[in-house]
């Protein structure tokens, strides 16, 4: 059977951090290992423990990001947080040769970049049900320190904003895990779905 018209276009992913998007995919992985390729990254943020060089990141130094955006390789880049994260040319060609969907987890101003190049992909927003959930999973991650968790929720709340002005073709609300990974999965394969209605988010 040849793959859904959807299916051939790159799926870009886009959310608050700790809104479930590793969640999502990580099961997508493990129920589809051949169908997708997952554009890794370049960052130059420290990782995380479990995070290993080319699986999660590109984990690189400063001098070494500033380098590639001057040789112009990034399809997107941005500052979050303090740290640097970019798009590759060369990741997303890679993953398309070998005959998978490139699937790219961007933030707000990384999508608004790749809005102005020709890569035309299917732009998905996952939200949480509510703020409150937000704060509770990225403090229950135990990832971040508390000032971690309100830089990250400052930069929630411009997602949103971006998110409130339709710049994505769906939303889908991680409120249950099954039910949004149901949903994600369909995306994903190129399925079209009804979506969810952004909620008002403003708690
Ligand atoms: N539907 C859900 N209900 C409750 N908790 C959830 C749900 N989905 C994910 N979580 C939990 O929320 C936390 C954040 O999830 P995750 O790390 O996947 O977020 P993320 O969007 O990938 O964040 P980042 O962009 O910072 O990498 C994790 O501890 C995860 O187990």
């Amino acid at each position: 059977m040849s793959p859904l018209p959807d299916f051939l276009r790159p799926l870009v992913i886009s959310g608050p951090s700790g809104v479930g998007k590793s969640t999502l995919l990580k099961r997508l992985f493990a129920d589809y290992p051949d169908k997708f390729g997952f554009s890794v990254s370049h960052t130059t943020r420290a990782p995380r423990p479990g995070e290993e060089d080319g699986t999660h990141y590109y984990f690189v130094s400063k001098d070494n990001f500033r380098n590639l955006i001057d040789q112009k390789a990034f399809i997107e880049q941005a500052e979050f947080s303090g740290n640097n994260y970019g798009t590759s040319f060369m990741t997303v060609n890679e993953i398309a040769k070998a005959g998978r969907r490139c699937l790219l987890d961007i933030e707000a101003q990384g999508v608004r970049q790749v809005k102005a190049t020709n890569l035309n992909p299917v732009y998905l927003f996952i939200s949480p049900p509510t703020m409150q959930d937000l704060r509770s999973r990225l403090q229950g991650r135990g990832t971040e320190t508390e000032a971690s968790v309100q830089k990250r929720l400052a930069a929630a709340l411009k997602e949103i904003e971006y998110a409130k002005e339709g710049a994505h073709d769906l939303v889908i609300v991680n409120d249950d895990i099954d039910r949004a990974y149901d949903l994600f999965r369909k995306v994903a394969l190129g399925e079209k779905i009804e979506g969810d209605s952004l909620p008002p988010l403003d708690d």
